[in-house]
């Protein structure tokens, strides 16, 4: 991000040739960088599942979740390239955490015990230079019991989430999105994507990017967790952490038009971003 901190950058499809260079042809899979996605309490299963195949479908070499011991048979039936591991005791194993380059939190987390120890242990034990995506339970969490982040996490708050983090109304978020932004990346010192119409990006210093691909088929639940994947699997391959968040919601909301274009919004589903997160992720191929 360039821009002058008053500044607003409107971003269009075109963009995303900028972030999605073509791959080395050497590349391996350890190139491409290693997510952990750690969420999916009981009842909530598909958030992680959606969140580490979006993660996949952007490219990143190796993803890992950690879930609730119920959803590792669904999840791996689903994706079998994810390496999923149960978690019973809200402990994640620690290799797990030394390994990832970018870890994901929050998808289906919820708010309980498990999930509470689970963000706790990303906070104190993650390398220092492992990156951090907080979403959905994650910033809720965050919410209640405010702590420092490590530099470049990325928050992913939709205007309820938002609210819960300034302490204020999500009618005031939306009255004043672009004053919202400021306040979260001047409270938590992160990037943060603002969810919703209107898609705003920001982080401390620089200046709000928007997005106005999207469309209110995508008011759906687990919408925002497949862009929280998004969001991690860019970064592992590389991107810095605010051009991977403003690249990875240009792409889930140009997918999730791409997608309403096939069958309209209304009944539009989360996975059927999938294939167009793939084919939007490779934009020379597509040109
Ligand atoms: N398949 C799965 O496994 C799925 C799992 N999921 C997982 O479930 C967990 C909890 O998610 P959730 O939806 O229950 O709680 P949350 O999003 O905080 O909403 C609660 C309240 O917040 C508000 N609010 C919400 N959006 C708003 C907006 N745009 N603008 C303004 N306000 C807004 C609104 O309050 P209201 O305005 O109705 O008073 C709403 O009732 C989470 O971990 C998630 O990952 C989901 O992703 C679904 C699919
Ligand atoms: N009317 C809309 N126009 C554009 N994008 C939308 C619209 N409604 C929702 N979205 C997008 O869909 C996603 C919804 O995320 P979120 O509310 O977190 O859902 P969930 O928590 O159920 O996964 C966000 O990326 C948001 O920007």
């Amino acid at each position: 991000m360039t821009g002058a901190p008053h500044e607003l950058e409107d971003l269009r499809e075109d963009d995303l040739a900028r972030w999605l260079r073509p791959r080395a042809r050497d590349s391996h899979k350890g190139d491409h960088g290693r997510v952990l996605c750690i969420g999916g309490d009981s009842g909530h299963g598909g958030a992680i599942m959606l969140a580490a195949e979006a993660a996949l479908r952007c490219g990143a070499g190796l993803v890992d979740v950690a879930t609730h011991v119920l959803h590792v048979p669904a999840l791996l039936a689903r994706r079998p390239e994810v390496m999923a591991q149960a978690v019973d005791d809200g402990r994640v194993p620690a290799a797990l955490l030394a390994s990832a380059d970018v870890i994901l939190c929050g998808p289906g987390l919820g708010q309980g015990d498990w999930g509470a120890a689970m963000f706790a242990q990303v906070l104190d034990d993650a390398r220092p230079d492992t990156r951090l995506v907080l979403d959905a339970d994650a910033l809720n969490l965050l919410a209640r019991r405010p702590r420092a982040l490590p530099a470049d996490s990325i928050l992913t708050p939709h205007p309820g989430e938002a609210a819960r983090l300034l302490g204020i109304e999500a009618s005031e978020v939306q009255r004043d999105r672009a004053g919202a932004l400021q306040g979260l990346c001047a409270r938590y010192a992160a990037v943060v994507v603002l969810k919703g119409a209107g898609t705003l990006v920001g982080a401390t210093g620089r200046g709000a990017r928007r997005i106005s691909a999207g469309n209110p088929g995508m008011a759906v639940g687990g919408m925002g967790d497949v862009l929280a994947g998004t969001i991690a699997g860019l970064c592992a391959q590389g991107l810095e952490a605010a051009d991977a968040a403003a690249c990875g919601a240009l792409l889930h909301a140009c997918a999730g038009d791409a997608a309403a274009g096939e069958g309209g919004e209304r009944g539009l589903l989360p996975a059927d971003l999938m294939p167009w997160l793939r084919r939007l992720a490779n934009p020379q191929a597509t040109a």
